[in-house]
């Protein structure tokens, strides 16, 4: 089984798509976002800290943006929290923000095509994403091509899927 969920910022969706896994004996949780020392804000090491402190114990947590990767090696079910981390970071590595839109935007759908290959498994995927289309166009070069991006990275992966989870103010809408 393989499930996108996607919602706003502080929707719920991290705790619904990690509720999704509760019970299953053994889970990687690929998290493809900067730590502590990589990103030195009081704000987002609190976030972290949340989050590890409410992931069972016995899951064990990978901290990469090479995605596709992390999820072929894992044995057992996993969790991906996020695609706007991973799609935010893919950027950064390959040094693309200031690329041709058209560069940028072949070399992102080379690592969506990774990561929907990736997603042919036996076990379970649960990978979480952002909603951020529903506002106005944004001011900045970076925020539009980081929006129309990640609406193409939702797209390729939720057909990938079996299930699509929409959260709004912390309620489930199964697309
Ligand atoms: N590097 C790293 N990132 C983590 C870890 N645990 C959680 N995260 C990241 O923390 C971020 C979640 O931050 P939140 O502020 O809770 O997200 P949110 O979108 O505001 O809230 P929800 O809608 O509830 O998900 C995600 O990008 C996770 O990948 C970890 O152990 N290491």
């Amino acid at each position: 089984m393989r499930v996108l969920v996607t919602g706003g910022v502080r929707s719920g969706k991290s705790h619904h798509a990690e509720h999704l896994l509760e019970g299953e004996a053994s889970v990687t949780y690929v998290a493809p976002g900067p730590d502590e020392t990589e990103e030195p804000d009081p704000d987002w090491a609190l976030r972290l800290a949340a989050h590890r402190g409410r992931r069972p114990a016995h899951w064990t947590t990978v901290e990469t943006a090479d995605v596709a990767t992390a999820i072929q090696q894992s044995a057992g079910p996993v969790l991906v929290d996020c695609l706007g981390t991973w799609l935010t970071r893919t950027i950064d590595q390959q040094g693309l923000w200031e690329a041709p839109v058209d560069e940028v935007t072949e070399r992102v759908r080379e690592e969506i095509t990774r990561v929907v290959a990736a997603l042919e498994r036996d076990h379970p995927v649960v990978l979480v994403t952002n909603e951020v289309g529903l506002g106005v166009v944004p001011a900045h070069r970076s925020g539009r091509l980081f929006r129309d991006l990640l609406g193409e990275t939702n797209r390729q992966v939720a057909a990938a899927c079996e299930q699509v989870h929409l959260v709004i103010a912390g309620r489930v809408l199964v697309l």
